[in-house]
C-alpha cells in the first residue's frame, strides 16, 4: 500500500503539501511510485493490489491523467483519496501554454465523444459478431466430421485460424469493456473468447495488453526495469530498434550478442513471417504457464500473480482445459485421424491464427515511432505517433480491411479511447483526425500491403543499424 496513508491522517489537521514535478519524477519504481492526476499527487508505492495490476507503475513519476480516463470505470477515482499526498505545483512541469491548450483540447474531445453517445455500445452489433463468428466454427467442424478429403481438412483447419483471429477480436473488444459497462461481464465475455474459445488466458492478456496500452512503443527505463511496452520485447527473435538490441546484451553474463541473435537480428526482415507463424504456440504456451501457476510472462506478470493471484481461478483453468478438449476432438477428426494427421491439422489451425492475428497487430505498431522512457511525449503523441491506422488499398476493400482488423484498422482512434465500442471508431477517426491535423500531431494510416512494407523495410533498417553496432564486438556471421 502506498504511503498516501501518512497524508490521509494529517488531512483537514495541514494545508496541502506543494510538490514539484521533478520531486514527482524521483519517485519512479514500483517500490516508490508517485502519480499525478489532475494535478494532485498520490502515492502508489508497493500498491500490488491495484485492481488493474502492475500496469499502475508504467506511469510512476509520471503524469496519469489521460491513461487513466482511458482505462476505468466511472467511480474508480473515489478510490484516488486514500493515496493523496499533495498538489503539484504547476508552473514546475515547465509546459508551454501551447501545450496546456493542446491538453485540454484532447481531454474535451473526450468529453464531446462521451456528450455523443460514441462510448454506448449497440448490443446487436456485438450479438450479430459472436454468432456469425460462431458459424465459422461449426462449419470448420463440420468439414471435418462429414468429409475425408485432405484438401477439406486443410481448408478446415484455415477457417479454424480464422476463427481463432476473429475470437481474438471479441476477446479484446469484451475485456475492454466496450460491450459491457459491468467490468465483470466483460471479464465474462473475455473468459468465453479468450480461454475457452482461444486457449488464452484473460489476466495473462491483461497484463500484456493493458500494459501495451499504457505505453505503446515505449523503451523500458532501464535493461532491468519492466516499465515498456511488453509487446515490442521481442528479443531475441527480432529487434524494433537498436536500443532493444542493447538492452538485451547488457542482460547477457559477457555482456555481448550471441552467434543465434546476431545471426536472428541480421536476417529479421526475411523471419518475420516464419516467426508470426509459431506466434500462437508461445501465447498458448504463456497462457497455460499463467493459468496453471507455472509461471509468467515476465517478472512484473509474476509480481502481480503472487500479490493478487488469479482474478478468476476456476474459470480461468475450466475454460483452458475445456478449449484443448473441443479443439483435439476437432484436431483428430472426431477420432478418426492418425496422430500425425491430427498434429498437422493442430499445427495449420494454430499457425494461420498466429499468422492473421500478429499481422494485424505489427501493422499496427511495428515501424512506428518508438521512444525512450525519459523522452516521453504527452498522452496523445505517444497514442498517435506510435500507432498505424489501416485502409482498404491494393484491392483489398475498405469491408474486408474493417472485418479483417476487428476494429484494429482504427488502431490509432482505438488506443486513444479503447473503451470506445468498434462499431463507434469510423465516427470518431473523422474527429481525431482533424484534431491531429488541427495541432499538426502526425496521423499514420497505410493498406495492408504498404503497411506490411513499411514493418519489413523498418525490421532491415534496424539489423542494419544492428551489424555496425556489433561488428565492433566481433566478426558478424
Ligand atoms: C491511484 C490510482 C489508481 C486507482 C485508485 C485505480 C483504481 C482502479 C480500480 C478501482 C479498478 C477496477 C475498476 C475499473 O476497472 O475501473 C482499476 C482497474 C484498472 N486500472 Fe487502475 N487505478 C489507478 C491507477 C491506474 C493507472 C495509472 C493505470 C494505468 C497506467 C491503471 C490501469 C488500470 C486498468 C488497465 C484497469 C482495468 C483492469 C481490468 O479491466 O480488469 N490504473 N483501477
Amino acid at each position: 500500500m502506498g504511503k498516501g496513508g501518512d497524508a490521509r491522517a494529517s488531512k483537514g489537521s495541514t494545508a496541502a503539501r506543494k510538490i514539484s514535478w521533478q520531486e514527482v519524477k524521483t519517485h519512479a519504481s514500483p517500490e516508490d511510485a508517485w502519480i499525478i492526476h489532475s494535478n494532485k499527487v498520490y502515492d502508489v508505492s508497493n500498491w500490488h493490489e491495484h485492481p488493474g495490476g502492475a500496469v499502475i507503475f508504467t506511469h510512476a513519476g509520471d503524469d496519469m491523467t489521460d491513461i487513466f480516463a482511458a482505462f476505468h470505470a466511472p467511480g474508480s477515482q473515489s478510490l484516488m483519496k486514500k493515496f493523496y499526498i499533495g498538489e503539484l505545483l504547476p508552473e514546475t512541469t515547465g509546459k508551454e501554454p501551447q501545450q496546456i491548450a493542446f491538453e485540454k483540447g484532447y481531454r474535451d474531445l473526450r468529453s464531446k465523444l462521451i456528450m455523443m453517445g460514441m462510448f454506448k455500445s449497440n448490443k446487436w452489433f456485438y450479438v450479430y459478431k459472436c454468432l456469425s463468428n460462431m458459424a465459422i466454427w461449426a462449419a470448420a467442424c463440420a468439414l471435418v466430421f462429414y468429409s475425408d478429403r485432405f484438401w477439406v481438412h486443410l481448408a478446415s483447419a484455415v477457417m479454424l485460424g480464422t476463427f481463432f483471429q476473429q475470437s481474438g477480436w471479441l476477446a479484446h473488444d469484451f475485456l475492454h469493456h466496450q460491450v459491457f459497462t459491468k467490468r465483470k461481464h466483460g471479464d465474462l465475455g473475455g473468459l468465453f473468447w479468450g480461454n475457452l474459445m482461444q486457449g488464452y488466458s484473460v489476466q495473462w492478456w491483461k497484463n500484456k495488453h493493458n500494459g501495451h496500452h499504457a505505453v505503446p512503443n515505449l523503451h523500458c527505463s532501464s535493461a532491468v526495469a519492466q516499465d515498456g511496452d511488453p509487446d515490442i520485447d521481442t528479443m531475441p527473435l527480432l529487434a524494433w530498434s537498436v536500443q532493444q538490441a542493447q538492452s538485451y546484451r547488457e542482460l547477457q553474463a559477457d555482456g555481448k550478442d550471441s552467434g543465434l541473435v546476431k545471426f536472428m537480428i541480421r536476417n529479421q526482415s526475411y523471419f518475420y513471417f516464419p516467426i508470426l507463424l509459431l506466434a500462437r504456440l508461445s501465447w498458448l504456451n504463456e497462457s497455460f504457464k499463467c493459468a496453471f501457476g507455472l509461471g509468467a510472462a515476465s517478472e512484473n506478470a509474476a509480481l502481480e500473480l503472487k500479490a493478487k493471484g488469479l482474478q478468476y481461478p476456476l474459470l480461468e483453468k475450466a475454460g483452458i482445459l475445456l478449449h484443448y478438449a473441443w479443439m483435439l476432438t476437432v484436431s483428430s477428426g472426431f477420432g478418426r485421424f492418425s496422430f500425425a494427421y491430427t498434429a498437422f491439422y493442430f499445427l495449420t489451425a494454430t499457425a494461420s491464427c498466429g499468422f492473421l492475428l500478429a499481422i494485424v497487430f505489427g501493422l499496427g505498431h511495428n515501424g512506428m515511432a518508438t521512444y525512450n522512457a525519459d523522452a516521453r511525449p504527452d498522452f496523445w503523441k505517444l497514442q498517435v505517433t506510435t500507432t498505424r491506422n489501416v485502409t482498404g488499398g491494393h484491392g483489398f476493400p475498405q469491408a474486408f480491411v474493417d472485418w479483417f482488423c476487428g476494429g484494429l484498422q482504427y488502431q490509432v482512434d482505438h488506443h486513444l479511447f479503447p473503451s470506445l465500442p468498434r462499431h463507434n471508431l469510423a465516427k470518431t477517426h473523422a474527429l481525431v483526425e482533424s484534431f491531429c491535423k488541427e495541432w499538426g500531431v502526425q496521423y499514420h494510416e497505410a493498406d495492408l500491403v504498404d503497411g506490411t512494407m513499411e514493418v519489413l523495410h523498418h525490421l532491415g533498417s534496424v539489423a542494419g543499424e544492428f551489424v555496425v553496432d556489433f561488428v565492433r564486438d566481433g566478426p558478424a556471421m
